[in-house]
């Protein structure tokens, strides 16, 4: 099953592969529907041979009433197809305060304002709920109870419960019915609201953690409840994006492409060669070895001993290459497999690797090389790249908008082959505008000095990165126009004897993650000196990639404010896995060499044909 998610601000559902069969069938049913509440969340997706049993029948009155919607969406959420899937729901009405964590238990606490059962029912089930997360005897459990009655609760086994966070505030938390043979039902559920924001991501990183410890502790039960361990990498990931993904790297040109990347591999190069004191004697691993030509660099460096660790048939090739250098294979073992699973025979002393995605996070390797870490290196092991930042600013650019504006006016022929098109305007038009532009824009663009989120590789938890959230502020420098958030990334090499940084900035030489902009489809109107402010929130999703959402909103303050008009908020959705990849060069800056199309676009276009 490929599930997908577009232009939502949310992350529906993780790997089909890590839950039950009939959790897999509730995600198929949300897989099959697309669900567009208030032109706010889409949930799209397909289900291969698993419609034919899957259904959902979340009341729809209970649907509208929850997002406030019109009957339309609502009906369109509460969609069914096939059988009755039987939701019992619970509707939360919260006030989440999270409780301190208790000594010597392993568990986490919410206190809820209220909630309700689905079907619809007007009253509430519990006066004041609380969620509770913890683990007995092996096995980890969410309880929803009366907050002065703890021992009747509603509980749901986490190996076979999904969370779907269906916007900022709310979510459904669907788990597979023990009754389900017995019964027609197959699924129990529950809707929740939270307060705020805040409180839903807490829960939903709260769910995913203690949902990891099931897995985690699986495999040390001696009756294996569950047979089937899977490493963190499957539980997250869909099958076939994964299959993709190594075919896509598992094939030499596609390793030539970022090869070919001089300021990427130039920098590699520089910054192991530059600090040969943090590779000579040293043992070393490289996460996600590709070919193999940073284990290469690693050993030239002096390196004791290089573990070339790669996944994909790529791993073929790198031993080919490395015997093919006799001075230096010797002392590189290549180990074909994830990081997430090969057991190595020693600790490094130094892991190298090139995770960076577009945007820094895409294809979600950065958690691969966090756990990489943190199964392999000694403790105050150096990390070559060491920290990342992203950067973001606002950008003034009015052809991108008209391009991207005029690519849904097919839509609005009235009498094509005697059809009328325009009902379809509207959508297409929020589709192409959904679309993150990769390319290279001239620095000019930017209408605001930038401000940058770091992540510290040695210290970032892999959950961490599952939902990334920025703040924005910036001051504008100029009054023009803003047509949506620029951003980019750089990597620090922090070795002994230099530092070095790889950067995909504007104005600085094009590399082949280019730079990406999200276009916002109603601009903000911004004088000189006026304050912008805002948010950038990822979510991370099961094909390896993002929904990002961006909210820019005028402000009233900064000098230029009083002759700015009325404040104005505008948004932008994307999908970082679906780019729209547009090769411009940027206007007054010439590229030194003929880059080929990111590798991010190309696995996109791979995954499409
Ligand atoms: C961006 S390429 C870099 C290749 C090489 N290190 C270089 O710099 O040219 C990332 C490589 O990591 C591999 N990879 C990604 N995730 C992995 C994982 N979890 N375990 C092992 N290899 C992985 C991919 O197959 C791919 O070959």
């Amino acid at each position: 099953m490929h599930l997908s998610v577009s232009n939502c601000g949310i992350l529906v559902g993780y790997s089909a592969m890590a839950v039950s069969n009939i959790s897999f069938v509730v995600l198929a049913a949300f897989a099959c529907a697309r669900i567009i509440l208030s032109g706010d969340i889409i949930v799209s997706g397909q289900s291969q041979g698993l419609v034919q049993q899957c259904s959902t029948n979340i009341i729809a009155d209970e649907v509208e009433q929850m997002f406030s919607l019109d009957k339309a969406a609502a009906s369109s959420m509460a969609c069914s197809c096939g059988k009755p899937l039987g939701v019992a729901g619970v509707s939360l009405k919260t006030e989440p305060v999270e409780i301190p964590q208790r000594q010597n238990e392993r568990e986490r606490e919410f206190l809820l304002a209220s909630m309700s059962q689905l079907p619809s029912t007007s009253s509430p089930s519990f006066a004041s709920p609380v969620a509770r997360f913890f683990l007995r005897s092996g096995i980890a459990e969410l309880h929803i109870h009366e907050e002065l009655e703890p021992k009747r609760p509603d509980s749901f086994d986490l190996r076979t419960t999904q969370l779907f966070k269906l916007s900022p505030v709310h979510a459904v938390c669907i788990s597979a019915s023990p009754e389900a043979k017995e019964k027609t039902t197959y699924s129990t559920g529950i809707l929740i609201q939270f307060r705020n924001e805040k409180e839903c991501s807490s829960f939903s990183r709260a769910f995913e953690r203690e949902k990891n410890k099931v897995s985690a502790h699986d495999s040390d039960l001696p009756n294996k409840i569950l047979s089937v361990s899977k490493s963190t990498f499957d539980e997250k990931t869909d099958p076939s994006s994964a299959e993709m993904y190594f075919h896509y790297y598992g094939q030499l040109l596609h390793q030539q492409n970022m090869l070919e990347d001089y300021v990427r591999t130039g920098t590699y190069y520089a910054a192991v060669t530059e600090n040969q004191a943090d590779f000579v004697g040293r043992v070393v691993v490289d996460v996600g070895a590709g070919s193999g030509i940073l284990s290469l660099f690693a050993a030239q460096a002096g390196a004791k001993h290089v573990y070339a660790v790669e996944a994909s048939e790529m791993a073929a090739y790198a031993s080919k290459l490395i015997a093919g250098n006799p001075l230096l294979s010797q002392r590189i073992t290549v180990a074909k497999g994830k990081v997430e699973e090969v057991e190595l025979p020693e600790k490094a002393d130094i892991l190298i690797s090139e995770p960076m995605g577009t945007l820094l996070v895409n294809e979600r390797m950065l958690e691969s090389y966090v756990i990489a870490r943190d199964r392999f290196l000694v403790p105050n092991g150096k990390m070559f790249p060491t920290l990342g930042r992203m950067h973001m600013a606002p950008f003034c650019d009015q052809n991108l908008y008209d391009e991207i504006a005029n690519k849904a006016l097919f839509w609005q022929q009235q009498a094509f082959y005697k059809v009328d098109l325009t009902p379809l305007h509207e959508p297409a038009s929020q589709e192409y505008f959904s679309q993150p532009v990769v390319d290279a824009f001239d620095e000019r663009l930017l209408v605001a000095q930038s401000i940058s989120h770091m992540i510290d590789f040695k210290s970032v938890k892999e959950e961490d990165l599952y939902e990334i959230d920025i703040p924005l502020r910036f001051i504008c420098t100029n009054g023009s126009q803003i047509h949506g958030l620029a951003c980019w990334f750089d990597v620090l090499f922090n070795g002994s004897t230099t530092k070095r940084w790889l950067t995909t900035a504007p104005g600085e030489p094009t590399t082949h993650w280019y730079q990406v902009r999200c276009v916002l489809s109603q601009p903000l109107d911004i004088m000189p000196g006026q304050e912008i402010t805002g948010r950038l929130h990822m979510m991370a999703h099961s094909a390896q990639s993002y929904i990002i959402h961006v909210t820019m909103s005028t402000e009233l303050r900064g000098p230029g404010a009083e002759q700015g008009g009325n404040p104005q908020t505008s948004s932008a959705k994307c999908n970082l896995n679906d780019p729209y990849l547009r090769m411009l060069q940027p206007q007054g800056f010439s590229l030194a060499q003929d880059h080929k199309p990111h590798r991010d676009g190309q696995i996109q276009s791979l995954i499409e044909h």
